[in-house]
């Protein structure tokens, strides 16, 4: 009571105090942690909010590709975090024994399970751990065994074509090819990984509002992730922990409990014990990426219990599906858009269908009759290169004694981190066309340059974290994309016809509508 009636007299007093607490922590944020001298906006030095805000507006990359314009290589992001777009910085950040770990930015993403975080491969942020985990499970994703794949992503394949068959071919109404080719990557990624398509091409819908509810995660976790603590006071606070332990509220996500659900039917949820496999189909040489993690799991019961098998199929659901479908689109929309692309890719295709390369007569294509064809390789490659997936910083933090980054001294325990649409934009490493969707650059270029280009491409990232799906991307790119171009003629509603963007960590493309037509056979 005195303390009270003592404050409320002297509240001139209390509010001194708060503002000037308030000053001292801006300044400690503008020149407490060691990196003022690295150049960006004055906001940007004395709050995190102003990152936040950046990456609300859903185009932050537009933002850091200006600002390194203006700035330079180093650009000062937060109070604590600074984006790097020199290539060299590549390795020195990212390489295998850099010593740098992920930030807080990928804990937001971690899903919860009865009221515990999924520790996943993409999510996780101790590298010790993450090193341990990912030698268990590499076999599984080997590119010497991506055949085994390839019936997964076929069946797949021969889905979605029934489907456009069925609804789009000769259409008067577009169809929103954006949407389809979201629900085709979620099916393979559920073939791929529970032998089990998880329905949306067979239903046309967001099956359990799977994609919704990942969405609606991006779209949180990019902007709570510019500033961690929050998601501790929302989604991951100790009030809502303990509810969700106790099972008061719930707190997995449609994706945990589509995963659970296909664990339960391979693995008895009582005895722990995997179900005969004669109860499934074809189960006795089945190759998923589930009986892959169970039989690291037979290697390791201790290292990998059920809970992380289920985690790791989570992982792919949530890091191949999204990603592989912004990828899919961007090669279709950008052949749509040149013409000519198009035509020097249906050439290559037609050629290589009229000598016999092509076996198949289900109009499907295989692996190795595709894998190295140059200009469907260029085309890929150049789609992966002008819209990369991942539209933020792979933030990452810097060892404790600090370190070299390009020759500038950056402090232990800073945020720091490259961009990919900003680094695939750097003219001396691609070109003054670098802002330009040309994949003849791929081909003409000589082995050093081109040796140049692939070593600065960042779609799936770089050093010890980076995407340990790339393979099998590359297996559902490579067929699909022949597969679908030879069978059915493209074309936009109108020649100016343009995609939104929307940038939520995955930049994803809405407003990509197509007519399709069946194609002259050749
Ligand atoms: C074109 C498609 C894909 C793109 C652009 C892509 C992109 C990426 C990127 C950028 C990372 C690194 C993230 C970081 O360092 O912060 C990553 C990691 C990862 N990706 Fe992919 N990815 C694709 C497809 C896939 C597929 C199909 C799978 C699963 C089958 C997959 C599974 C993973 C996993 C598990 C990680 C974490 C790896 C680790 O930290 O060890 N990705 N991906």
């Amino acid at each position: 009571m005195l303390l009270v009636e003592l404050l409320l007299g002297h509240l001139w007093l209390v509010g001194v105090g708060v503002i000037g607490a308030f000053l001292a922590k801006l300044a400690y944020n503008k020149y407490g942690h060691g990196i003022s001298q690295v150049p960006g906006p004055f906001m940007a030095s004395i709050t995190d909010f102003w990152r936040l805000f950046v990456v609300w507006s859903r185009r932050p990359d537009i933002t850091h590709a200006a600002l390194h314009r203006r700035y330079g290589h180093f650009v000062r992001l937060g109070p604590n975090a600074v984006s790097v777009s020199d290539p060299s910085a590549v390795r020195e950040i990212y390489g295998l024994a850099s010593g740098f770990k992920k930030s807080e930015f990928y804990t937001v993403q971690q899903t919860l399970s009865k009221g515990k975080p999924l520790f996943t491969l993409f999510t996780s942020t101790d590298e010790k751990f993450h090193a341990k985990l990912r030698r268990a499970v590499s076999s599984a994703y080997a590119m010497s065994t991506l055949v085994q794949f390839e019936s997964y992503v076929d069946s797949t394949t021969a889905a979605f074509f029934r489907q456009i068959d069925a609804q789009f071919l000769n259409a008067t109404e577009p169809c929103d090819l954006g949407k389809w080719l979201q629900y085709y990557a979620f099916d393979v990624i559920g073939e791929l990984t529970y032998s089990k398509r998880l329905g949306f091409l067979d239903g046309g819908n967001d099956v359990g509002g799977i994609i919704s509810s990942i969405e609606w995660m991006l779209d949180y976790a990019s902007v709570v992730g510019q500033m961690p603590i929050l998601d501790k006071l929302f989604l991951k606070n100790p009030f809502r922990m303990l509810l969700s332990k106790f099972g008061l509220i719930g707190s997995s996500t449609p994706m945990v409990e589509f995963a659970w659900e296909r664990f339960s039917e391979r693995v008895n949820p009582d005895t722990g014990e995997e179900k005969a496999l004669v109860s499934m189909e074809g189960s006795s040489t089945r190759q998923d990426f589930l009986s892959r993690f169970l039989r690291a799991h037979d290697k390791d019961p201790d290292f990998i219990p059920h809970q992380r098998v289920l985690a790791l199929t989570v992982a792919n659901i949530f890091a191949g599906s999204d990603t592989t479908a912004i990828s899919l689109r961007t090669i279709f929309y950008f052949l749509l858009k040149h013409p000519q692309e198009l035509k020097r890719l249906m050439g290559e295709l037609d050629e290589q269908k009229r000598i016999g390369g092509f076996k198949r007569t289900d109009g499907l294509v295989d692996w190795e009759e595709v894998r190295d064809l140059p200009v469907l390789g260029a085309v890929i490659k150049e789609a992966l290169r002008i819209h990369p997936a991942a539209g933020l910083t792979l933030e990452r933090i810097t060892p404790s004694e600090g370190v070299q980054v390009s020759g500038r001294f950056i402090p232990g325990g800073t945020i720091i981190g490259c961009n990919a649409w900003v680094l695939h934009r750097d003219a001396s490493v691609f070109g003054q066309d670098a802002d330009q969707f040309r994949p003849l650059r791929w081909i003409e270029a000589n082995p050093e340059q081109r040796r140049l280009m692939e070593s600065c491409l960042f779609t799936f990232g770089a050093g010890s974290r980076t995407c340990i799906g790339k393979n099998i991307s590359y297996l559902e790119m490579y067929k699909l994309v022949p597969a679908l171009l030879m069978r059915y003629q493209l074309s936009l509603p109108e020649e100016n016809w343009e995609w939104t963007l929307h940038n939520a960590w995955f930049i994803k493309q809405t407003n990509f509508h197509v007519y399709f037509k069946a194609r002259q056979v050749i």
